[in-house]
Parts: structure tokens; C-alpha cells; sequence
């Protein structure tokens, strides 16, 4: 395959594309704090056998909970800017479903640089059930196309998906430490290829290629 796109040094800035951008020191600790709390509050939910009153106290807390929360809302596409240890600029979508920061349902997925790409340890708890036991195949590929999307943004290559090809190699467990890798394997024009893998103990579960279309900014 052959590689003639260049990779830029410096992602594109998303108030180019009309986004708006939270900086990371922005972010109040109580957020990341309350983030944390209502992910496990929907796995306790999920799986809670409290009885019927303690459900209906629940149930009239997290209702008031709302809201109060929904009185302020930020806008939808909010990006996350943060300084890169390169000193660049990384950007990352705050709600995203998968790794956002602001986002309870996320994983959340911390993907750090490696040489050749990108990789994270995480643990996916009842929340994230398909098969019992097992992670849904749905989820599985998300956390592929995040990796695989960080893997083409972390060298300078920031696209949307076009093609996302899944294989699941062995079933993917719950409540278990899980790898994720990926990386470039080419590039020509817009089009960025990556590949990457999900293991358990070592051993590949899943494995994802992408063909993901870079971006241009609006001129
Ligand atoms: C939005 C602004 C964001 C600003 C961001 C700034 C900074 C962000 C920084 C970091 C972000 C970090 C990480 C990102 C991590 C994860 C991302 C998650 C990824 C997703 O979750 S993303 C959601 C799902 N995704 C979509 O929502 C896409 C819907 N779709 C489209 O928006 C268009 O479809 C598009 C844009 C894909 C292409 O459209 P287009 O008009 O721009 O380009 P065009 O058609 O000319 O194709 C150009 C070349 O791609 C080939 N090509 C096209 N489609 C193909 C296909 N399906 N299969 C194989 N090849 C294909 C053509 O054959 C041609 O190839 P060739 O050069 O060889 O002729």
C-alpha cells in the first residue's frame, strides 16, 4: 500500500469547524467526581434488587437530580483541548460515548500514544452486557472505532470513519482487565488505514480495520 499522505504536526483546530473548545484545566474536579459516581450509578441500577420504596426514593432523587443538572447545559460538540506532552495540542469530543471525559456512559477509555499508535488497560463492568457475561458486540466495535479514529488523529490525521470491518475472535469478558491497541498501517490521499486488536490475558478477542477519511478544515 502506498503511504504519499503526509501527516500534519498539528491537529485541526475545531473552532475552525464553528466548535466550541473547553480547556482541560476548565473542567471543574467536581464533574470528573460527579462522571464517576453516575457510571456506577447506572451499573448499580442496572443490577440493583432494592426493594419497591427504596427504588421509588431512588428513582424521585435522580429525577430532582436532573433537573438541577439540565438548568445549564453545554452546547453538543463541545471539544476537550488539552496541552500534548509534545507540545502540541490534543483535542478530544467531551461527550464522546466511548472516552468523554464529561460523559458517565463512557468507558471511559484513556488512549496514551505508543511508538506505533495508540493503547489502553480498561475494565468494562455489567453496563457494557450483551451475551451474559460477555461485552456487547456493538460496544466492542465502538471501543475499535475510537481506537482506531485516536490511532489516525494521534499521527496527525484526524477523519471520520467510512469502513469499520469487525472479527470476534473469542468472547469478550466483563468485569476484566482488557487491552486495546491499534495503529496506522497506510495512507493514501484522505484515506487512512488502521487495524487494531481487543486481548484478554493476552489473547486477541476482537480485532478492527478502518479506512477513515481525513477531515478538511472549512476554509
Ligand atoms: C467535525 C469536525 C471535527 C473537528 C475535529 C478536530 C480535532 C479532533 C481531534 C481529534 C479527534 C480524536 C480522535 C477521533 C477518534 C475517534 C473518532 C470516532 C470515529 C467515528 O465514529 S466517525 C462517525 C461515523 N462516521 C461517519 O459519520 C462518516 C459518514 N460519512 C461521511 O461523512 C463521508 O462519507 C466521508 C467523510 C467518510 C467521505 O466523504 P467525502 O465526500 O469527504 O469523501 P469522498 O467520498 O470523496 O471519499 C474520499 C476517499 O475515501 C474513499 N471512501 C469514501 N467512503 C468510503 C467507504 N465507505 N469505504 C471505502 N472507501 C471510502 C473514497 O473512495 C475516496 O478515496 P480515493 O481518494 O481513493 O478516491
Amino acid at each position: 500500500m502506498s503511504v504519499d499522505a503526509q501527516p500534519v504536526s498539528e491537529l485541526p483546530d475545531p473552532r475552525n469547524f464553528g466548535l466550541p473548545v473547553v480547556a482541560e484545566d476548565e473542567l471543574p474536579e467536581e464533574l470528573r467526581t460527579l462522571v464517576a459516581r453516575v457510571h456506577d450509578l447506572v451499573d448499580a441500577v442496572a443490577h440493583t434488587e432494592a426493594d419497591t420504596s427504596e427504588l421509588a426514593r431512588a428513582s424521585a432523587a435522580v429525577h430532582e437530580l436532573t433537573e438541577r443538572l439540565n438548568v445549564k447545559r453545554r452546547d453538543v460538540g463541545a471539544m476537550l483541548e488539552r496541552p500534548r506532552a509534545d507540545g502540541g495540542t490534543d483535542y478530544q469530543t467531551l461527550t464522546n460515548v466511548v472516552s468523554g471525559v464529561s460523559n458517565p456512559a463512557a468507558v471511559p477509555l484513556v488512549l496514551e500514544e505508543t511508538e506505533d499508535g495508540v493503547r489502553s488497560e480498561f475494565t468494562l463492568n455489567g453496563t457494557y452486557q450483551g451475551p451474559p457475561g460477555l461485552v456487547h458486540g456493538g460496544w466492542i466495535a465502538a471501543l475499535l472505532d475510537q481506537a482506531l479514529g485516536s490511532a489516525s488523529a494521534a499521527a496527525g490525521m484526524v477523519g471520520l470513519t467510512a469502513n469499520l470491518d469487525v472479527n470476534y475472535r473469542n468472547p469478550t469478558p466483563l468485569n476484566a482487565p482488557l487491552e486495546i491497541t491499534a495503529r496506522v498501517t497506510g495512507a493514501e490521499r484522505r484515506k487512512v488505514h488502521v487495524s487494531g486488536e481487543i486481548r484478554h490475558n493476552g489473547e486477541v478477542t476482537a480485532e478492527g480495520t478502518a479506512i477513515m477519511v481525513r477531515l478538511v478544515a472549512p476554509s
